[in-house]
């Protein structure tokens, strides 16, 4: 375990961590001003971003023409904090930032294989939510919340025998309590490995 973070152990597969307040709440309300000034993408359930490279959902790959450009500096600069705190071993170059209003929310599924590299981080804004987590071969299932402003990183089993979700609904049950959901962001990143 990196000892330059403070992590805490919930109910995750192995290969994945979790650290709470990895960025400010001054930091949270930046990163939405910055993302709401730019335009959200329609073109799925929940409105989406993509930074560095476009994710083609449709052919589950990352084609040629996809290169968007640099990072901005904001993401740029949290990319470093990443590798920084041991979350990279290596720049991520790739983020989609995701919006899920009450009642939306994301399919079980690993992320691209061939794609991405071996680590995924998503930084979780506004609102919580929990994370499904099912193992391919057993079936077994996990899941944790996930609060505003903490990361969750994916590695090994986490990241390639899990698949990760987040159930649609407008509340979660956290520790027996009924607890509404409101607009939550996330910032996931990650390394291009192939571009097809
Ligand atoms: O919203 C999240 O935290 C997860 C997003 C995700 O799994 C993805 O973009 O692949
Ligand atoms: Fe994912």
């Amino acid at each position: 375990m990196d000892t330059r973070l403070k992590a805490t152990a919930t109910h995750l597969p192995a290969g994945a961590r979790y650290v709470p307040g990895f960025v400010s709440a001054v930091e949270e309300s930046e990163f939405i001003t910055l993302l709401d000034v730019s335009v959200w993408s329609c073109e799925l359930k929940r409105r989406v971003q993509h930074f560095g490279y476009r994710y083609d959902y449709k052919s589950r790959s990352v084609t040629s023409d996809a290169y968007l450009g640099s990072l901005p500096d904001w993401l740029q600069s949290l990319a470093h904090r990443l590798v920084e705190a041991g979350c990279f071993d290596s720049l991520p170059d790739q983020v989609i930032a995701n919006e899920y209003l009450p009642g939306q929310g994301i399919s079980a599924h690993i992320d691209c294989e061939p794609c991405f590299g071996d680590t995924i981080v998503s930084l979780s804004l506004l609102s919580s939510c929990e994370m499904v987590f099912r193992e391919k071969e057993s079936g077994t299932k996990l899941s944790t919340v996930l609060a505003p402003r903490s990361l969750v990183i994916l590695k090994d089993a986490a990241r390639y025998a899990w698949t990760h979700e987040i159930p649609a609904r407008k509340s979660d049950l956290l520790d027996g309590c009924k607890v509404e959901r409101s607009r939550r962001v996330s910032l996931t990143f990650r390394n291009v490995i192939r571009v097809l």
